[in-house]
C-alpha cells in the first residue's frame, strides 16, 4: 500500500482531453443529465523541480458527462499562464502558496511584474485548482488569488483570465462563493493595506447583465456589498469560506492570520507564503454578521475561543438566532498534513492530525433581553450551544454535532435555510482511504458508504427534478483506487438510503481532487450559441 499512496498524491497524472466512454453498471436515474465537473491538483513535478505542498499542484480539471444513460470521462490541465510558463521553462517558475519559485529574469509575464514591483513580489499565480464557479452562463476555475480562469465545461478548454482586482480592490478571494436564488454570486476577498486600511470585502456579481450590454461580462457589473475592517492592519485573518442565511452574511475572523510584513519580504527571504501564516491559540475568534438588506454589520460583539477552520457547512435563522455549522480544528495540522514530503511511504507516522475535524454548531442570539445580567446564557433554543453575556460582548460556545468529517456539502436548495443533511468525507487521523457519510444534524444519525481499496472524493448532492424532501436525489462521488490494478469509478448513491444505484468505471489513473459542481444539462450552453 505504501507506493500507491505516494503515487496517488504526488505522481503527475496524464490528461485525457478526448471523451472516454465509461462502463456503466447498475441503474442511473434517467433524469441525471449533465456534467459533474471537478478540480484539483494533478501535477507536482516539473522537470527537476517539485512543489512542496499538495495544494500547490497544477490544476487538473475532470468531468463526467451523463447523457441518456451513458457516461463519458474527460480530463485536461488548466492552461493557466502558470502552467504554460512552468512547462515552457521545464521547471517551477511561478510561486504557489507552499512553494516559492524564482522566474528566469524577465523572460515571462511573471518576471515582468517582479521587475515592476521593485523586486519584492512576483506576479501572482492563476493556477486555479480548488473549485468551479458559475457566473451567469459561464464557468470558472477558482483558487484564492485575484485571478480566476474561464473554462469551457464541455471541452475543459481554458478561456479568459479574469483579474478580480480590475473590478474590486482585493488581493485574495475565497474559492467558495455563494449563490442567491437568482443565481447572483456573493463572494468575499481581502484588501490588504489599501489606502492605509486592511478590510474584508463582500461583493456581488450579477448572474445577468442588461440586454443592451450583452457583450459585457458580468464582472463589469460587480458591486461591493459592504466591507468589514480587519481587527489588525498587518495581520488579517485567513479564511477559506463564509456563510449566509436569508438575511445575513456570516464572516468568522479567526486568529489564523497572514503576517503582511513577513509576506512583503517572503520573496527576497526565499520563504513560502505559507510560512507567513500563524495561529494564535490564545486569541479570540470574532463573528461578524452583515444584514444583507441594510448592508450594515450587527454592532454586538460576538466571539468564541481560538480555532482554525476552512469550511462552513450551512447556516440559518430561527427565532431571533443565527445558527451556523462549520468544520473546525484546534490547530493548523490539516495544512501541515498535506506537505508532500510527509505523504510518502512513512505517511502513517508523518501525517497525523493533532486535531480532528469537528462539526460545530454556533447558536447566536441576535435579539435578546438587553437587561440580561453578565454571565447569563442568551440562547433560548434547545441546544447545548451557549452565548453568555460578558462585559465586552457575548461569548459563544458551540454544540458539537459530530467529529471526523470534512469537505461538507448540502442540498444547495437548503442553503441559508433550516436543514438536516450534511454529505461529507470521513476523516481519520491521517489522509488515508476513507468513506463518505450522510449526517443528520437533527438526529445525529450517520450513514456510511465505503468499499475495499476505495477512496471517495467530496460527495455532491444532486436533487431529483420532482424533489419534495431534502434528500430526494442522488449523491455523486469520484472513487480513486488504492490498488493500482483496479479502475476508478464515478459512484451514484441514492441520497435517501445512501446505497449504490450504479457506477461508471473508467480505466485511467485518476487524481485525488478537491471540489466541484454538478451542472444540469439545461444550464449548459448549446454548441451553436
Ligand atoms: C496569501 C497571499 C497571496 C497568495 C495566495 C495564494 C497563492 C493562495 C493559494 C491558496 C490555496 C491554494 C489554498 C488552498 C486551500 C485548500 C484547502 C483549505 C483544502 C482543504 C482540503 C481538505 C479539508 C481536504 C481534505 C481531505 C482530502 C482531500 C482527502 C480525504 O481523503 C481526506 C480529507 C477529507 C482530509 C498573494 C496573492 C501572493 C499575495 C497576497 C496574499
Ligand atoms: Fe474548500
Amino acid at each position: 500500500m505504501a507506493a500507491p499512496m505516494e503515487a496517488l498524491y504526488g505522481g503527475n497524472k496524464e490528461e485525457h482531453p478526448e471523451p472516454i466512454k465509461a462502463e456503466v453498471r447498475g441503474q442511473l436515474p434517467t433524469w441525471l443529465q449533465g456534467i459533474l465537473l471537478r478540480n484539483g491538483p494533478g501535477m507536482h513535478i516539473i522537470g527537476d523541480s517539485k512543489y512542496n505542498h499538495w495544494f500547490d499542484g497544477l490544476a487538473l480539471l475532470h468531468s463526467f458527462t451523463f447523457k441518456n444513460g451513458e457516461v463519458y470521462y474527460r480530463s485536461k490541465y488548466l492552461r493557466s499562464d502558470t502552467y504554460n510558463c512552468n512547462v515552457e521553462a521545464n521547471r517551477i517558475v511561478v510561486s504557489e502558496f507552499g512553494t516559492m519559485a524564482y522566474p528566469d529574469p524577465c523572460k515571462n509575464i511573471f518576471a515582468k511584474a517582479f521587475c515592476y514591483l521593485s523586486h519584492t513580489i512576483p506576479e501572482f499565480t492563476d493556477n486555479c485548482l480548488i473549485n468551479i464557479m458559475k457566473a451567469g452562463d459561464d464557468f470558472y476555475a477558482t483558487s484564492e488569488t485575484n485571478f480566476i480562469r474561464k473554462i469551457n465545461p464541455q471541452t475543459l478548454e481554458t478561456l479568459d483570465k479574469v483579474d478580480y482586482n480590475k473590478y474590486v480592490a482585493v488581493n485574495v478571494t475565497t474559492s467558495h462563493p455563494h449563490y442567491d436564488s437568482a443565481g447572483n454570486i456573493l463572494n468575499m476577498g481581502t484588501s490588504i493595506v489599501d489606502k492605509g486600511k486592511t478590510k474584508y470585502v463582500l461583493f456581488k456579481i450579477p448572474s445577468s447583465v442588461p440586454e443592451q450590454q450583452k457583450k459585457k461580462s458580468c464582472f463589469k457589473h460587480l458591486e461591493v456589498v459592504c466591507s468589514i475592517p480587519s481587527r489588525s492592519l498587518l495581520h488579517p485573518s485567513y479564511y477559506h469560506s463564509f456563510g449566509i442565511t436569508e438575511n445575513y452574511i456570516i464572516f468568522v475572523e479567526q486568529p489564523f492570520r497572514l503576517d503582511i510584513v513577513k509576506m512583503a519580504t517572503a520573496y527576497i527571504r526565499g520563504v513560502t507564503w505559507a510560512s507567513c501564516l500563524a495561529f494564535s491559540k490564545d486569541d479570540k475568534t470574532w463573528f461578524h454578521f452583515v444584514d444583507r438588506k441594510t448592508k450594515k454589520e450587527v454592532s454586538t460583539k460576538f466571539y468564541t475561543d481560538a480555532m482554525v477552520f476552512f469550511h462552513h457547512v450551512n447556516a440559518y435563522e430561527e427565532d431571533g438566532h443565527i445558527i451556523f455549522d462549520i468544520i473546525s480544528y484546534t490547530d493548523n495540522s490539516l495544512y501541515d498534513m498535506f506537505y508532500l514530503k510527509n505523504l510518502n511511504k512513512d505517511f502513517e507516522d508523518n501525517t497525523k492530525l493533532t486535531s480532528i475535524p469537528t462539526c460545530k454548531r454556533f447558536v447566536v442570539p441576535l435579539q435578546f433581553d438587553k437587561d440580561a445580567g453578565v454571565g447569563s446564557n442568551l440562547v433560548t433554543l434547545p441546544s447545548t450551544a451557549t452565548a453568555v453575556k460578558e462585559k465586552d460582548g457575548i461569548y459563544c460556545q458551540p454544540e458539537i454535532l459530530c467529529e471526523g468529517i470534512e469537505l461538507p456539502r448540502i442540498n444547495y436548495d437548503y442553503n441559508g435555510k433550516k436543514y438536516k443533511y450534511v454529505f461529507a468525507t470521513e476523516v481519520q487521523w491521517s489522509p488515508v482511504p476513507t468513506k463518505i457519510v450522510k449526517f443528520n444534524t437533527q438526529t445525529k444519525e450517520m450513514l456510511h458508504w465505503g468499499g475495499e481499496d476505495c477512496w471517495p472524493s467530496e460527495p455532491i448532492f444532486v436533487p431529483s427534478p420532482d424533489a419534495r424532501e431534502e434528500d430526494d436525489g442522488v449523491v455523486l462521488t469520484c472513487v480513486v483506487r488504492t490498488d493500482p490494478e483496479k479502475a476508478p469509478f464515478l459512484l451514484v448513491l441514492d441520497a435517501k438510503t445512501f446505497t449504490e444505484l450504479g457506477r461508471a468505471t473508467v480505466d485511467v489513473k485518476m487524481h485525488l481532487d478537491l471540489h466541484g459542481m454538478f451542472i444540469p444539462e439545461q444550464d449548459l450552453k448549446t454548441e451553436t450559441e
